[in-house]
């Protein structure tokens, strides 16, 4: 992702902890694991920076505007007259240190669980969050998303941002359909992620993910049974960086 972002045109506090049997290695040893796709990505991640910065691949400077982006989104669904969806839990896929949790999340939602592949991103994750915050995130939990299925009914909202790249279109189908199961009646999945400028997926060898286009990852939403209900493209980045979309999907 931190080359998507260049390229193109380019027990915690208070809740219980779920960490794995071994600290420095959150996925299982499964096949998919042994696949490079996912172990170069994951030898990635363990090397980067556990700060903003490092998060968006030398582009913190666009953080606040993405937070501002992606609130305005969610609080149509959750706040005022019009809101269906509860403000109880939610979760952030691809959590990293905790930045969308603390800026977008923590704000709008009671608690907040967090889903993470990278033990050294997640350990820094209470620090960075601070104590008060930090408490209301029930768990922190060490998986790959390719291997990890939400407690069901659990979410209001399950939020995914820039990470998704980092899936199988096949695993990330299959990661969609047990989102469903995790959701709360009137409950949400978003996604935030880079948008290819065309159809064809772009490849990014330094991080392993894949830069999806609109109409595949279209393809992959209907494939997990998926509708849109809301679309908006992120305004206001710089127009260096690839073309960034949300999505909310019931
Ligand atoms: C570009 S950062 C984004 C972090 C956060 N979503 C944000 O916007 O600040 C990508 C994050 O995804 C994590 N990641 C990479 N592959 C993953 C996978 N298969 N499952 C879960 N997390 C993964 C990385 O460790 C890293 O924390």
């Amino acid at each position: 992702m931190a080359d998507q972002l260049l390229s193109s045109n380019a027990d915690t506090v208070t809740g219980a902890v779920e960490v794995s049997d071994s600290p420095a290695d959150c996925g299982k040893p499964d096949a998919a694991n042994q696949d490079p796709f996912y172990g170069n990505a994951k030898d990635y991640w363990a090397g980067i920076p556990a700060t903003v910065d490092g998060m968006l691949g030398g582009f913190s400077h666009i953080s606040s505007t993405d937070v501002a982006g992606s609130t305005k989104f969610l609080r149509r669904f959750v706040s005022g007259a019009g809101a269906k969806t509860s403000k109880n839990r939610a979760l952030d896929c691809g959590a990293g240190i905790g930045r969308v949790t603390k800026m977008l999340l923590l704000p709008l939602f009671k608690c907040v669980d967090m889903v993470e592949l990278t033990q050294s991103l997640l350990d820094e994750a209470p620090k960075y969050l601070g104590e008060d915050n930090a408490k209301r995130v029930e768990r922190f939990i060490c998986s790959g998303l390719q291997d990890f299925s939400p407690e069901p009914n659990r979410y209001d909202v399950i939020w995914s941002q820039w990470v998704l790249g980092h899936l199988t279109d096949e695993d990330l189908v299959e990661f969609f359909k047990r989102c469903k199961v995790g959701l709360t009646p009137n409950g949400l999945i978003c996604v935030k992620e880079n948008i290819a400028p065309t159809d064809e997926a772009e490849f990014d060898e330094k991080d392993s993910s894949w830069c999806r286009g609109r109409g595949a990852l279209a393809q992959i939403f209907e494939a997990a049974g998926l509708k849109i209900v809301r679309e908006e493209k992120q305004k206001h980045f710089p127009k260096s960086i690839y073309e960034v979309r949300i999505f909310a999907l019931q």
